[in-house]
């Protein structure tokens, strides 16, 4: 698809300045209420002004595990797509790409065009946004090698492509990092050479000096860190220490045991005003962390990419249990060889990934109570096996048995195998972007002042997350393409549109079509056109 150009909506409800887009958009929504037997469904409106910044200013990104598969094949996308590097294999000659990532290859439908045929455009061009090429890039590592020597180790990227990268790549070195081997796997210490000792609480000052040198280097209006580094044990959650943001740095301060280094890295990019992502499962964004994201005006998400396995469970058992159908039986099973999947062969490690991956149909079983009686779950089961020889090409089996009409069954069983970091990587672009996009997004009610942001917990980008992190309080949306819609149309109210309902009723309605072929569909209250009236002497209403 060929870059389009702007995209202006010619609307009352939508003002351009220099600074910003401001929307006038009518928010609706049902309230349903129940009245002996009866459910009451009554529409609702909230009449809102959305206001988006335009000036995207320069982003850096601070990646935790720089020096892992994902975050050098990240590091390799970025330069390979801004240099628009291209390289030989032995299927000839290929071309850099950003396929996977939604902002960089996905469309969003606009509109339709007089014709009344969709009009796609590219998810990049709804809403001004950091252009990737121009992102700086930096990061810890508790493994010392470059990131040339990095992308050699990971084994991801092509030969020939590795070849034109090494040198730049070779510039970059991690920073040192927090090791703590009571919450990643004991087979990680052999790389464990790249630290910053001390306390906890001189630990979280380096990594807050870390992040100003960065910003203050590279001269950035924002630095976005994301957690890509090794999947942590649960830390045990205790009151007194992880419940608010005073007993959290209380409990820093007192090098408390139970705060996880993952953590430490949350709470010093949030004092520095950094949105804090975590593309891991473990439970680092504990209450006291949210809560000085809230006092701090600041932005976190998470948690653990959602890539491959979980993505495509996302959408099938949404497909199944709206179909009617009734999954019973849902057995995940994947084996990979790369220094994540070593990691995982820890039971403890296992433990928070399996959590991740096991609890995300929860909400389209709840969707359902015809099929699922109260607490009725399908039986789910996942298994990770480190297998050293496939390295980053992840092998998964799914089977997933339903049962369907008059007690039949029906049995899918999919096999899919992937470079798992080249599944992901696309990920970490999108969170940092859409991150960076909606943190530029504040919104007040219409006829009142003060302007207020999305809330600090950023579910908007659940769609690229396995367990989304929501307000307490928010249901846990899962389904991936309900998440793609919430994505969407959150973009599309920013620049007063209203949301992709999908009816087509000008192609269903015989007197819309008929308005859509006359032209009188766009402009209803206009006098009628020649063609109208020639159609409606046709009779055709
Ligand atoms: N498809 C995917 O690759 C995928 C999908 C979902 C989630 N994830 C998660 O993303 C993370 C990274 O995956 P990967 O394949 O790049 O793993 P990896 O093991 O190749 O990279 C992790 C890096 O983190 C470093 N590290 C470990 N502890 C650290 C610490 N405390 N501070 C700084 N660096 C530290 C390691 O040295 C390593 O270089 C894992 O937690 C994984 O579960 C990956
Ligand atoms: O995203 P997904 O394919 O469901 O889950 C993946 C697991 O199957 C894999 O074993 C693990 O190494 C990755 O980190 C990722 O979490």
């Amino acid at each position: 698809m060929e870059r389009t150009s702007n995209i202006l909506v010619s609307s009352p409800n939508l003002k351009y300045t220099d600074d910003f887009i401001f929307a006038d958009y009518e928010y609706e929504e049902t309230l349903v209420t129940k009245k002996g037997d009866d459910l009451v469904a009554k529409p609702f409106k909230t009449s809102l002004c959305l206001r988006t910044a335009r000036k995207v200013g320069k982003v850096g990104i601070m990646l935790v595990g720089w020096g892992g598969n994902n975050g050098s094949t990240f590091t390799a996308a970025v330069l390979a797509n801004k240099h628009q590097l291209s390289w030989n294999t032995k299927n000839g000659t290929l071309q850099s790409n950003w396929w996977g990532s939604i902002t960089q290859a996905s469309t969003v439908r606009l509109g339709m065009d007089e014709n009344g045929q969709d009009v796609y455009v590219p998810m990049s061009q709804l809403l001004p946004m950091v252009n990737p090429d121009d992102i700086a890039i930096d990061g810890w590592d508790i493994s010392p090698l470059n990131l040339a020597e990095s992308m050699v180790r990971a084994k991801v990227i092509d030969y020939d492509l590795q070849q034109k990268l090494r040198k730049e790549m070779a510039t970059m070195k991690p920073r040192p990092a927090i090791y703590d081997p009571d919450f990643i796997a004991a087979n990680q210490a052999d790389r464990a050479t790249n630290l910053i000792r001390g306390t906890k609480y001189e630990q979280y000052l380096q990594i807050r000096a870390d992040i100003k040198d960065f910003k203050d280097r590279q001269k950035l209006d924002k630095v976005i860190v994301l957690w890509t580094a090794n999947t942590e044990r649960f830390c045990e959650v205790k009151p007194g220490i992880h419940d608010t943001s005073d007993n959290i740095e209380k409990a820093l301060r007192n090098n408390e045991p139970e705060i996880s280094p993952s953590t430490v890295f949350a709470l010093a990019a949030i004092d520095e005003g950094c949105c804090y992502i975590n593309g891991s499962p473990q439970n680092t964004l504990v209450d006291g962390v949210v809560d000085r994201a809230e006092r701090n005006n600041v932005f976190v998400a998470g948690d653990d990419f959602k890539s491959g396995q979980t993505k495509l469970k996302s959408v099938l058992v949404d497909f199944l249990v709206s179909a009617g159908l009734k999954p019973v039986s849902i057995v995940s099973y994947n084996h990979l060889g790369n220094n994540d999947g070593k990691n995982l062969s820890a039971p403890k490690q296992f433990r928070s990934k399996e959590i991740t991956k096991s609890n995300v149909v929860d909400d389209m079983v709840e969707s359902n109570r015809i099929v699922y009686q109260p607490g009725e779950k399908p039986d789910h089961v996942v298994v990770i096996k480190y297998v050293p020889y496939v390295g980053d090409s992840k092998r998964a089996m799914d089977e997933y048995t339903s049962e369907i009409l008059l007690h039949g069954t029906n049995t899918i069983v999919v096999h899919n195998t992937c470079e798992d970091s080249l599944l992901a990587v696309p990920l970490i672009l999108d969170l940092a972007l859409l991150a960076d996009l909606f943190s530029r997004l504040s919104l007040k009610r219409k006829g009142t002042e003060e302007w207020t942001g999305l809330h600090s917990v950023m579910s908007s980008l659940s769609y690229l997350l396995k367990a989304p992190l929501v307000p307490a309080g928010a249901p846990v949306v899962n389904a991936l393409f309900k998440q793609r819609a919430a994505l969407e149309n959150i973009m599309r109210a920013a620049l007063a549109l209203p949301p992709n309902h999908q009816m087509q009723l000008e192609h269903k309605v015989p007197f819309l079509m008929s308005d859509l072929r006359t032209g009188r569909l766009f402009s209803p209250d206009a006098p009628p056109t020649k063609k109208q009236k020639v159609a409606h002497t046709n009779g055709d209403q």
